[in-house]
């Protein structure tokens, strides 16, 4: 029977103080597996842009892309359950991130929050490279995921393991409804 004894891929999207490396973290542990957060797979230039207040643009984020797109095919080819935190913000990059890999090794998990509910959290947040004011350019190049993707659409004001849950719980019932199938 398929369900979540089944390797699985998690990709955990969102701008950034969407909770991606909070929510990631727990959920990996959750689930046995590791947690891989994108911002390791940045070059030192692009993080000193962003230190600096500029936004990456696609010139930026094509080699980091690729770097985390190869990660996710290792872990499926070596039937591993991974979780990934990665901003993802526009479809044509999840589009890079799941190139050739089948749709049931992968899931999307889209961390979905106001602008004013996550810029109130970076306020706090001052352990991190990212300056909160590149927020409102994450959000503008955001673009949230259409049906097709098949997006588990979690609510990020609720405390951390409240979300885990709510996750675990979108990932079981698709676990069941393909060992269904
Ligand atoms: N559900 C939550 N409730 C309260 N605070 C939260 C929650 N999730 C995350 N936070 C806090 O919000 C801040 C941003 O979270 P986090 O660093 O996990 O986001 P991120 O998406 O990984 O950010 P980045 O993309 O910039 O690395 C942190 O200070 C974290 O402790
Ligand atoms: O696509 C991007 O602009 C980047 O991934 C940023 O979102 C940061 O890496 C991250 O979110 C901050 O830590």
């Amino acid at each position: 029977m398929a369900g979540l004894s089944d390797p699985i891929v998690v990709l955990l999207m969102g701008v950034s103080g969407s909770g991606k490396s909070t929510i990631g973290t727990l959920l990996a542990a959750q689930l046995g597996a590791s947690y891989f957060d994108a911002d390791s797979f940045h070059s030192p230039e692009a993080i000193a842009k962003m230190q600096s207040g500029t936004p990456l643009d696609d010139r930026d984020r094509m080699p980091w892309l690729a770097r985390i797109a190869q990660k996710i095919e290792l872990l499926v080819a070596d039937d591993e359950s991974g979780v990934i935190g990665c901003s993802a913000l526009k479809r044509a990059y999840r589009d890079i991130l799941f190139d050739g890999i089948p749709r049931e090794r992968v899931a999307l998990v889209y961390l979905r929050g106001s602008y004013d509910l996550i810029r109130g959290r970076l306020a706090q947040r001052t352990d991190h490279f990212m300056p909160a004011s590149l927020l409102e350019s994450q959000f503008k190049q955001l673009e949230e995921p259409s049906p097709d993707e098949r997006a588990i659409k979690a609510d990020i004001a609720p405390a951390p393991d409240a979300i885990v849950a709510a996750i675990l719980r979108e990932l079981t019932k698709r676990g069941a409804a393909a060992g269904a199938a």
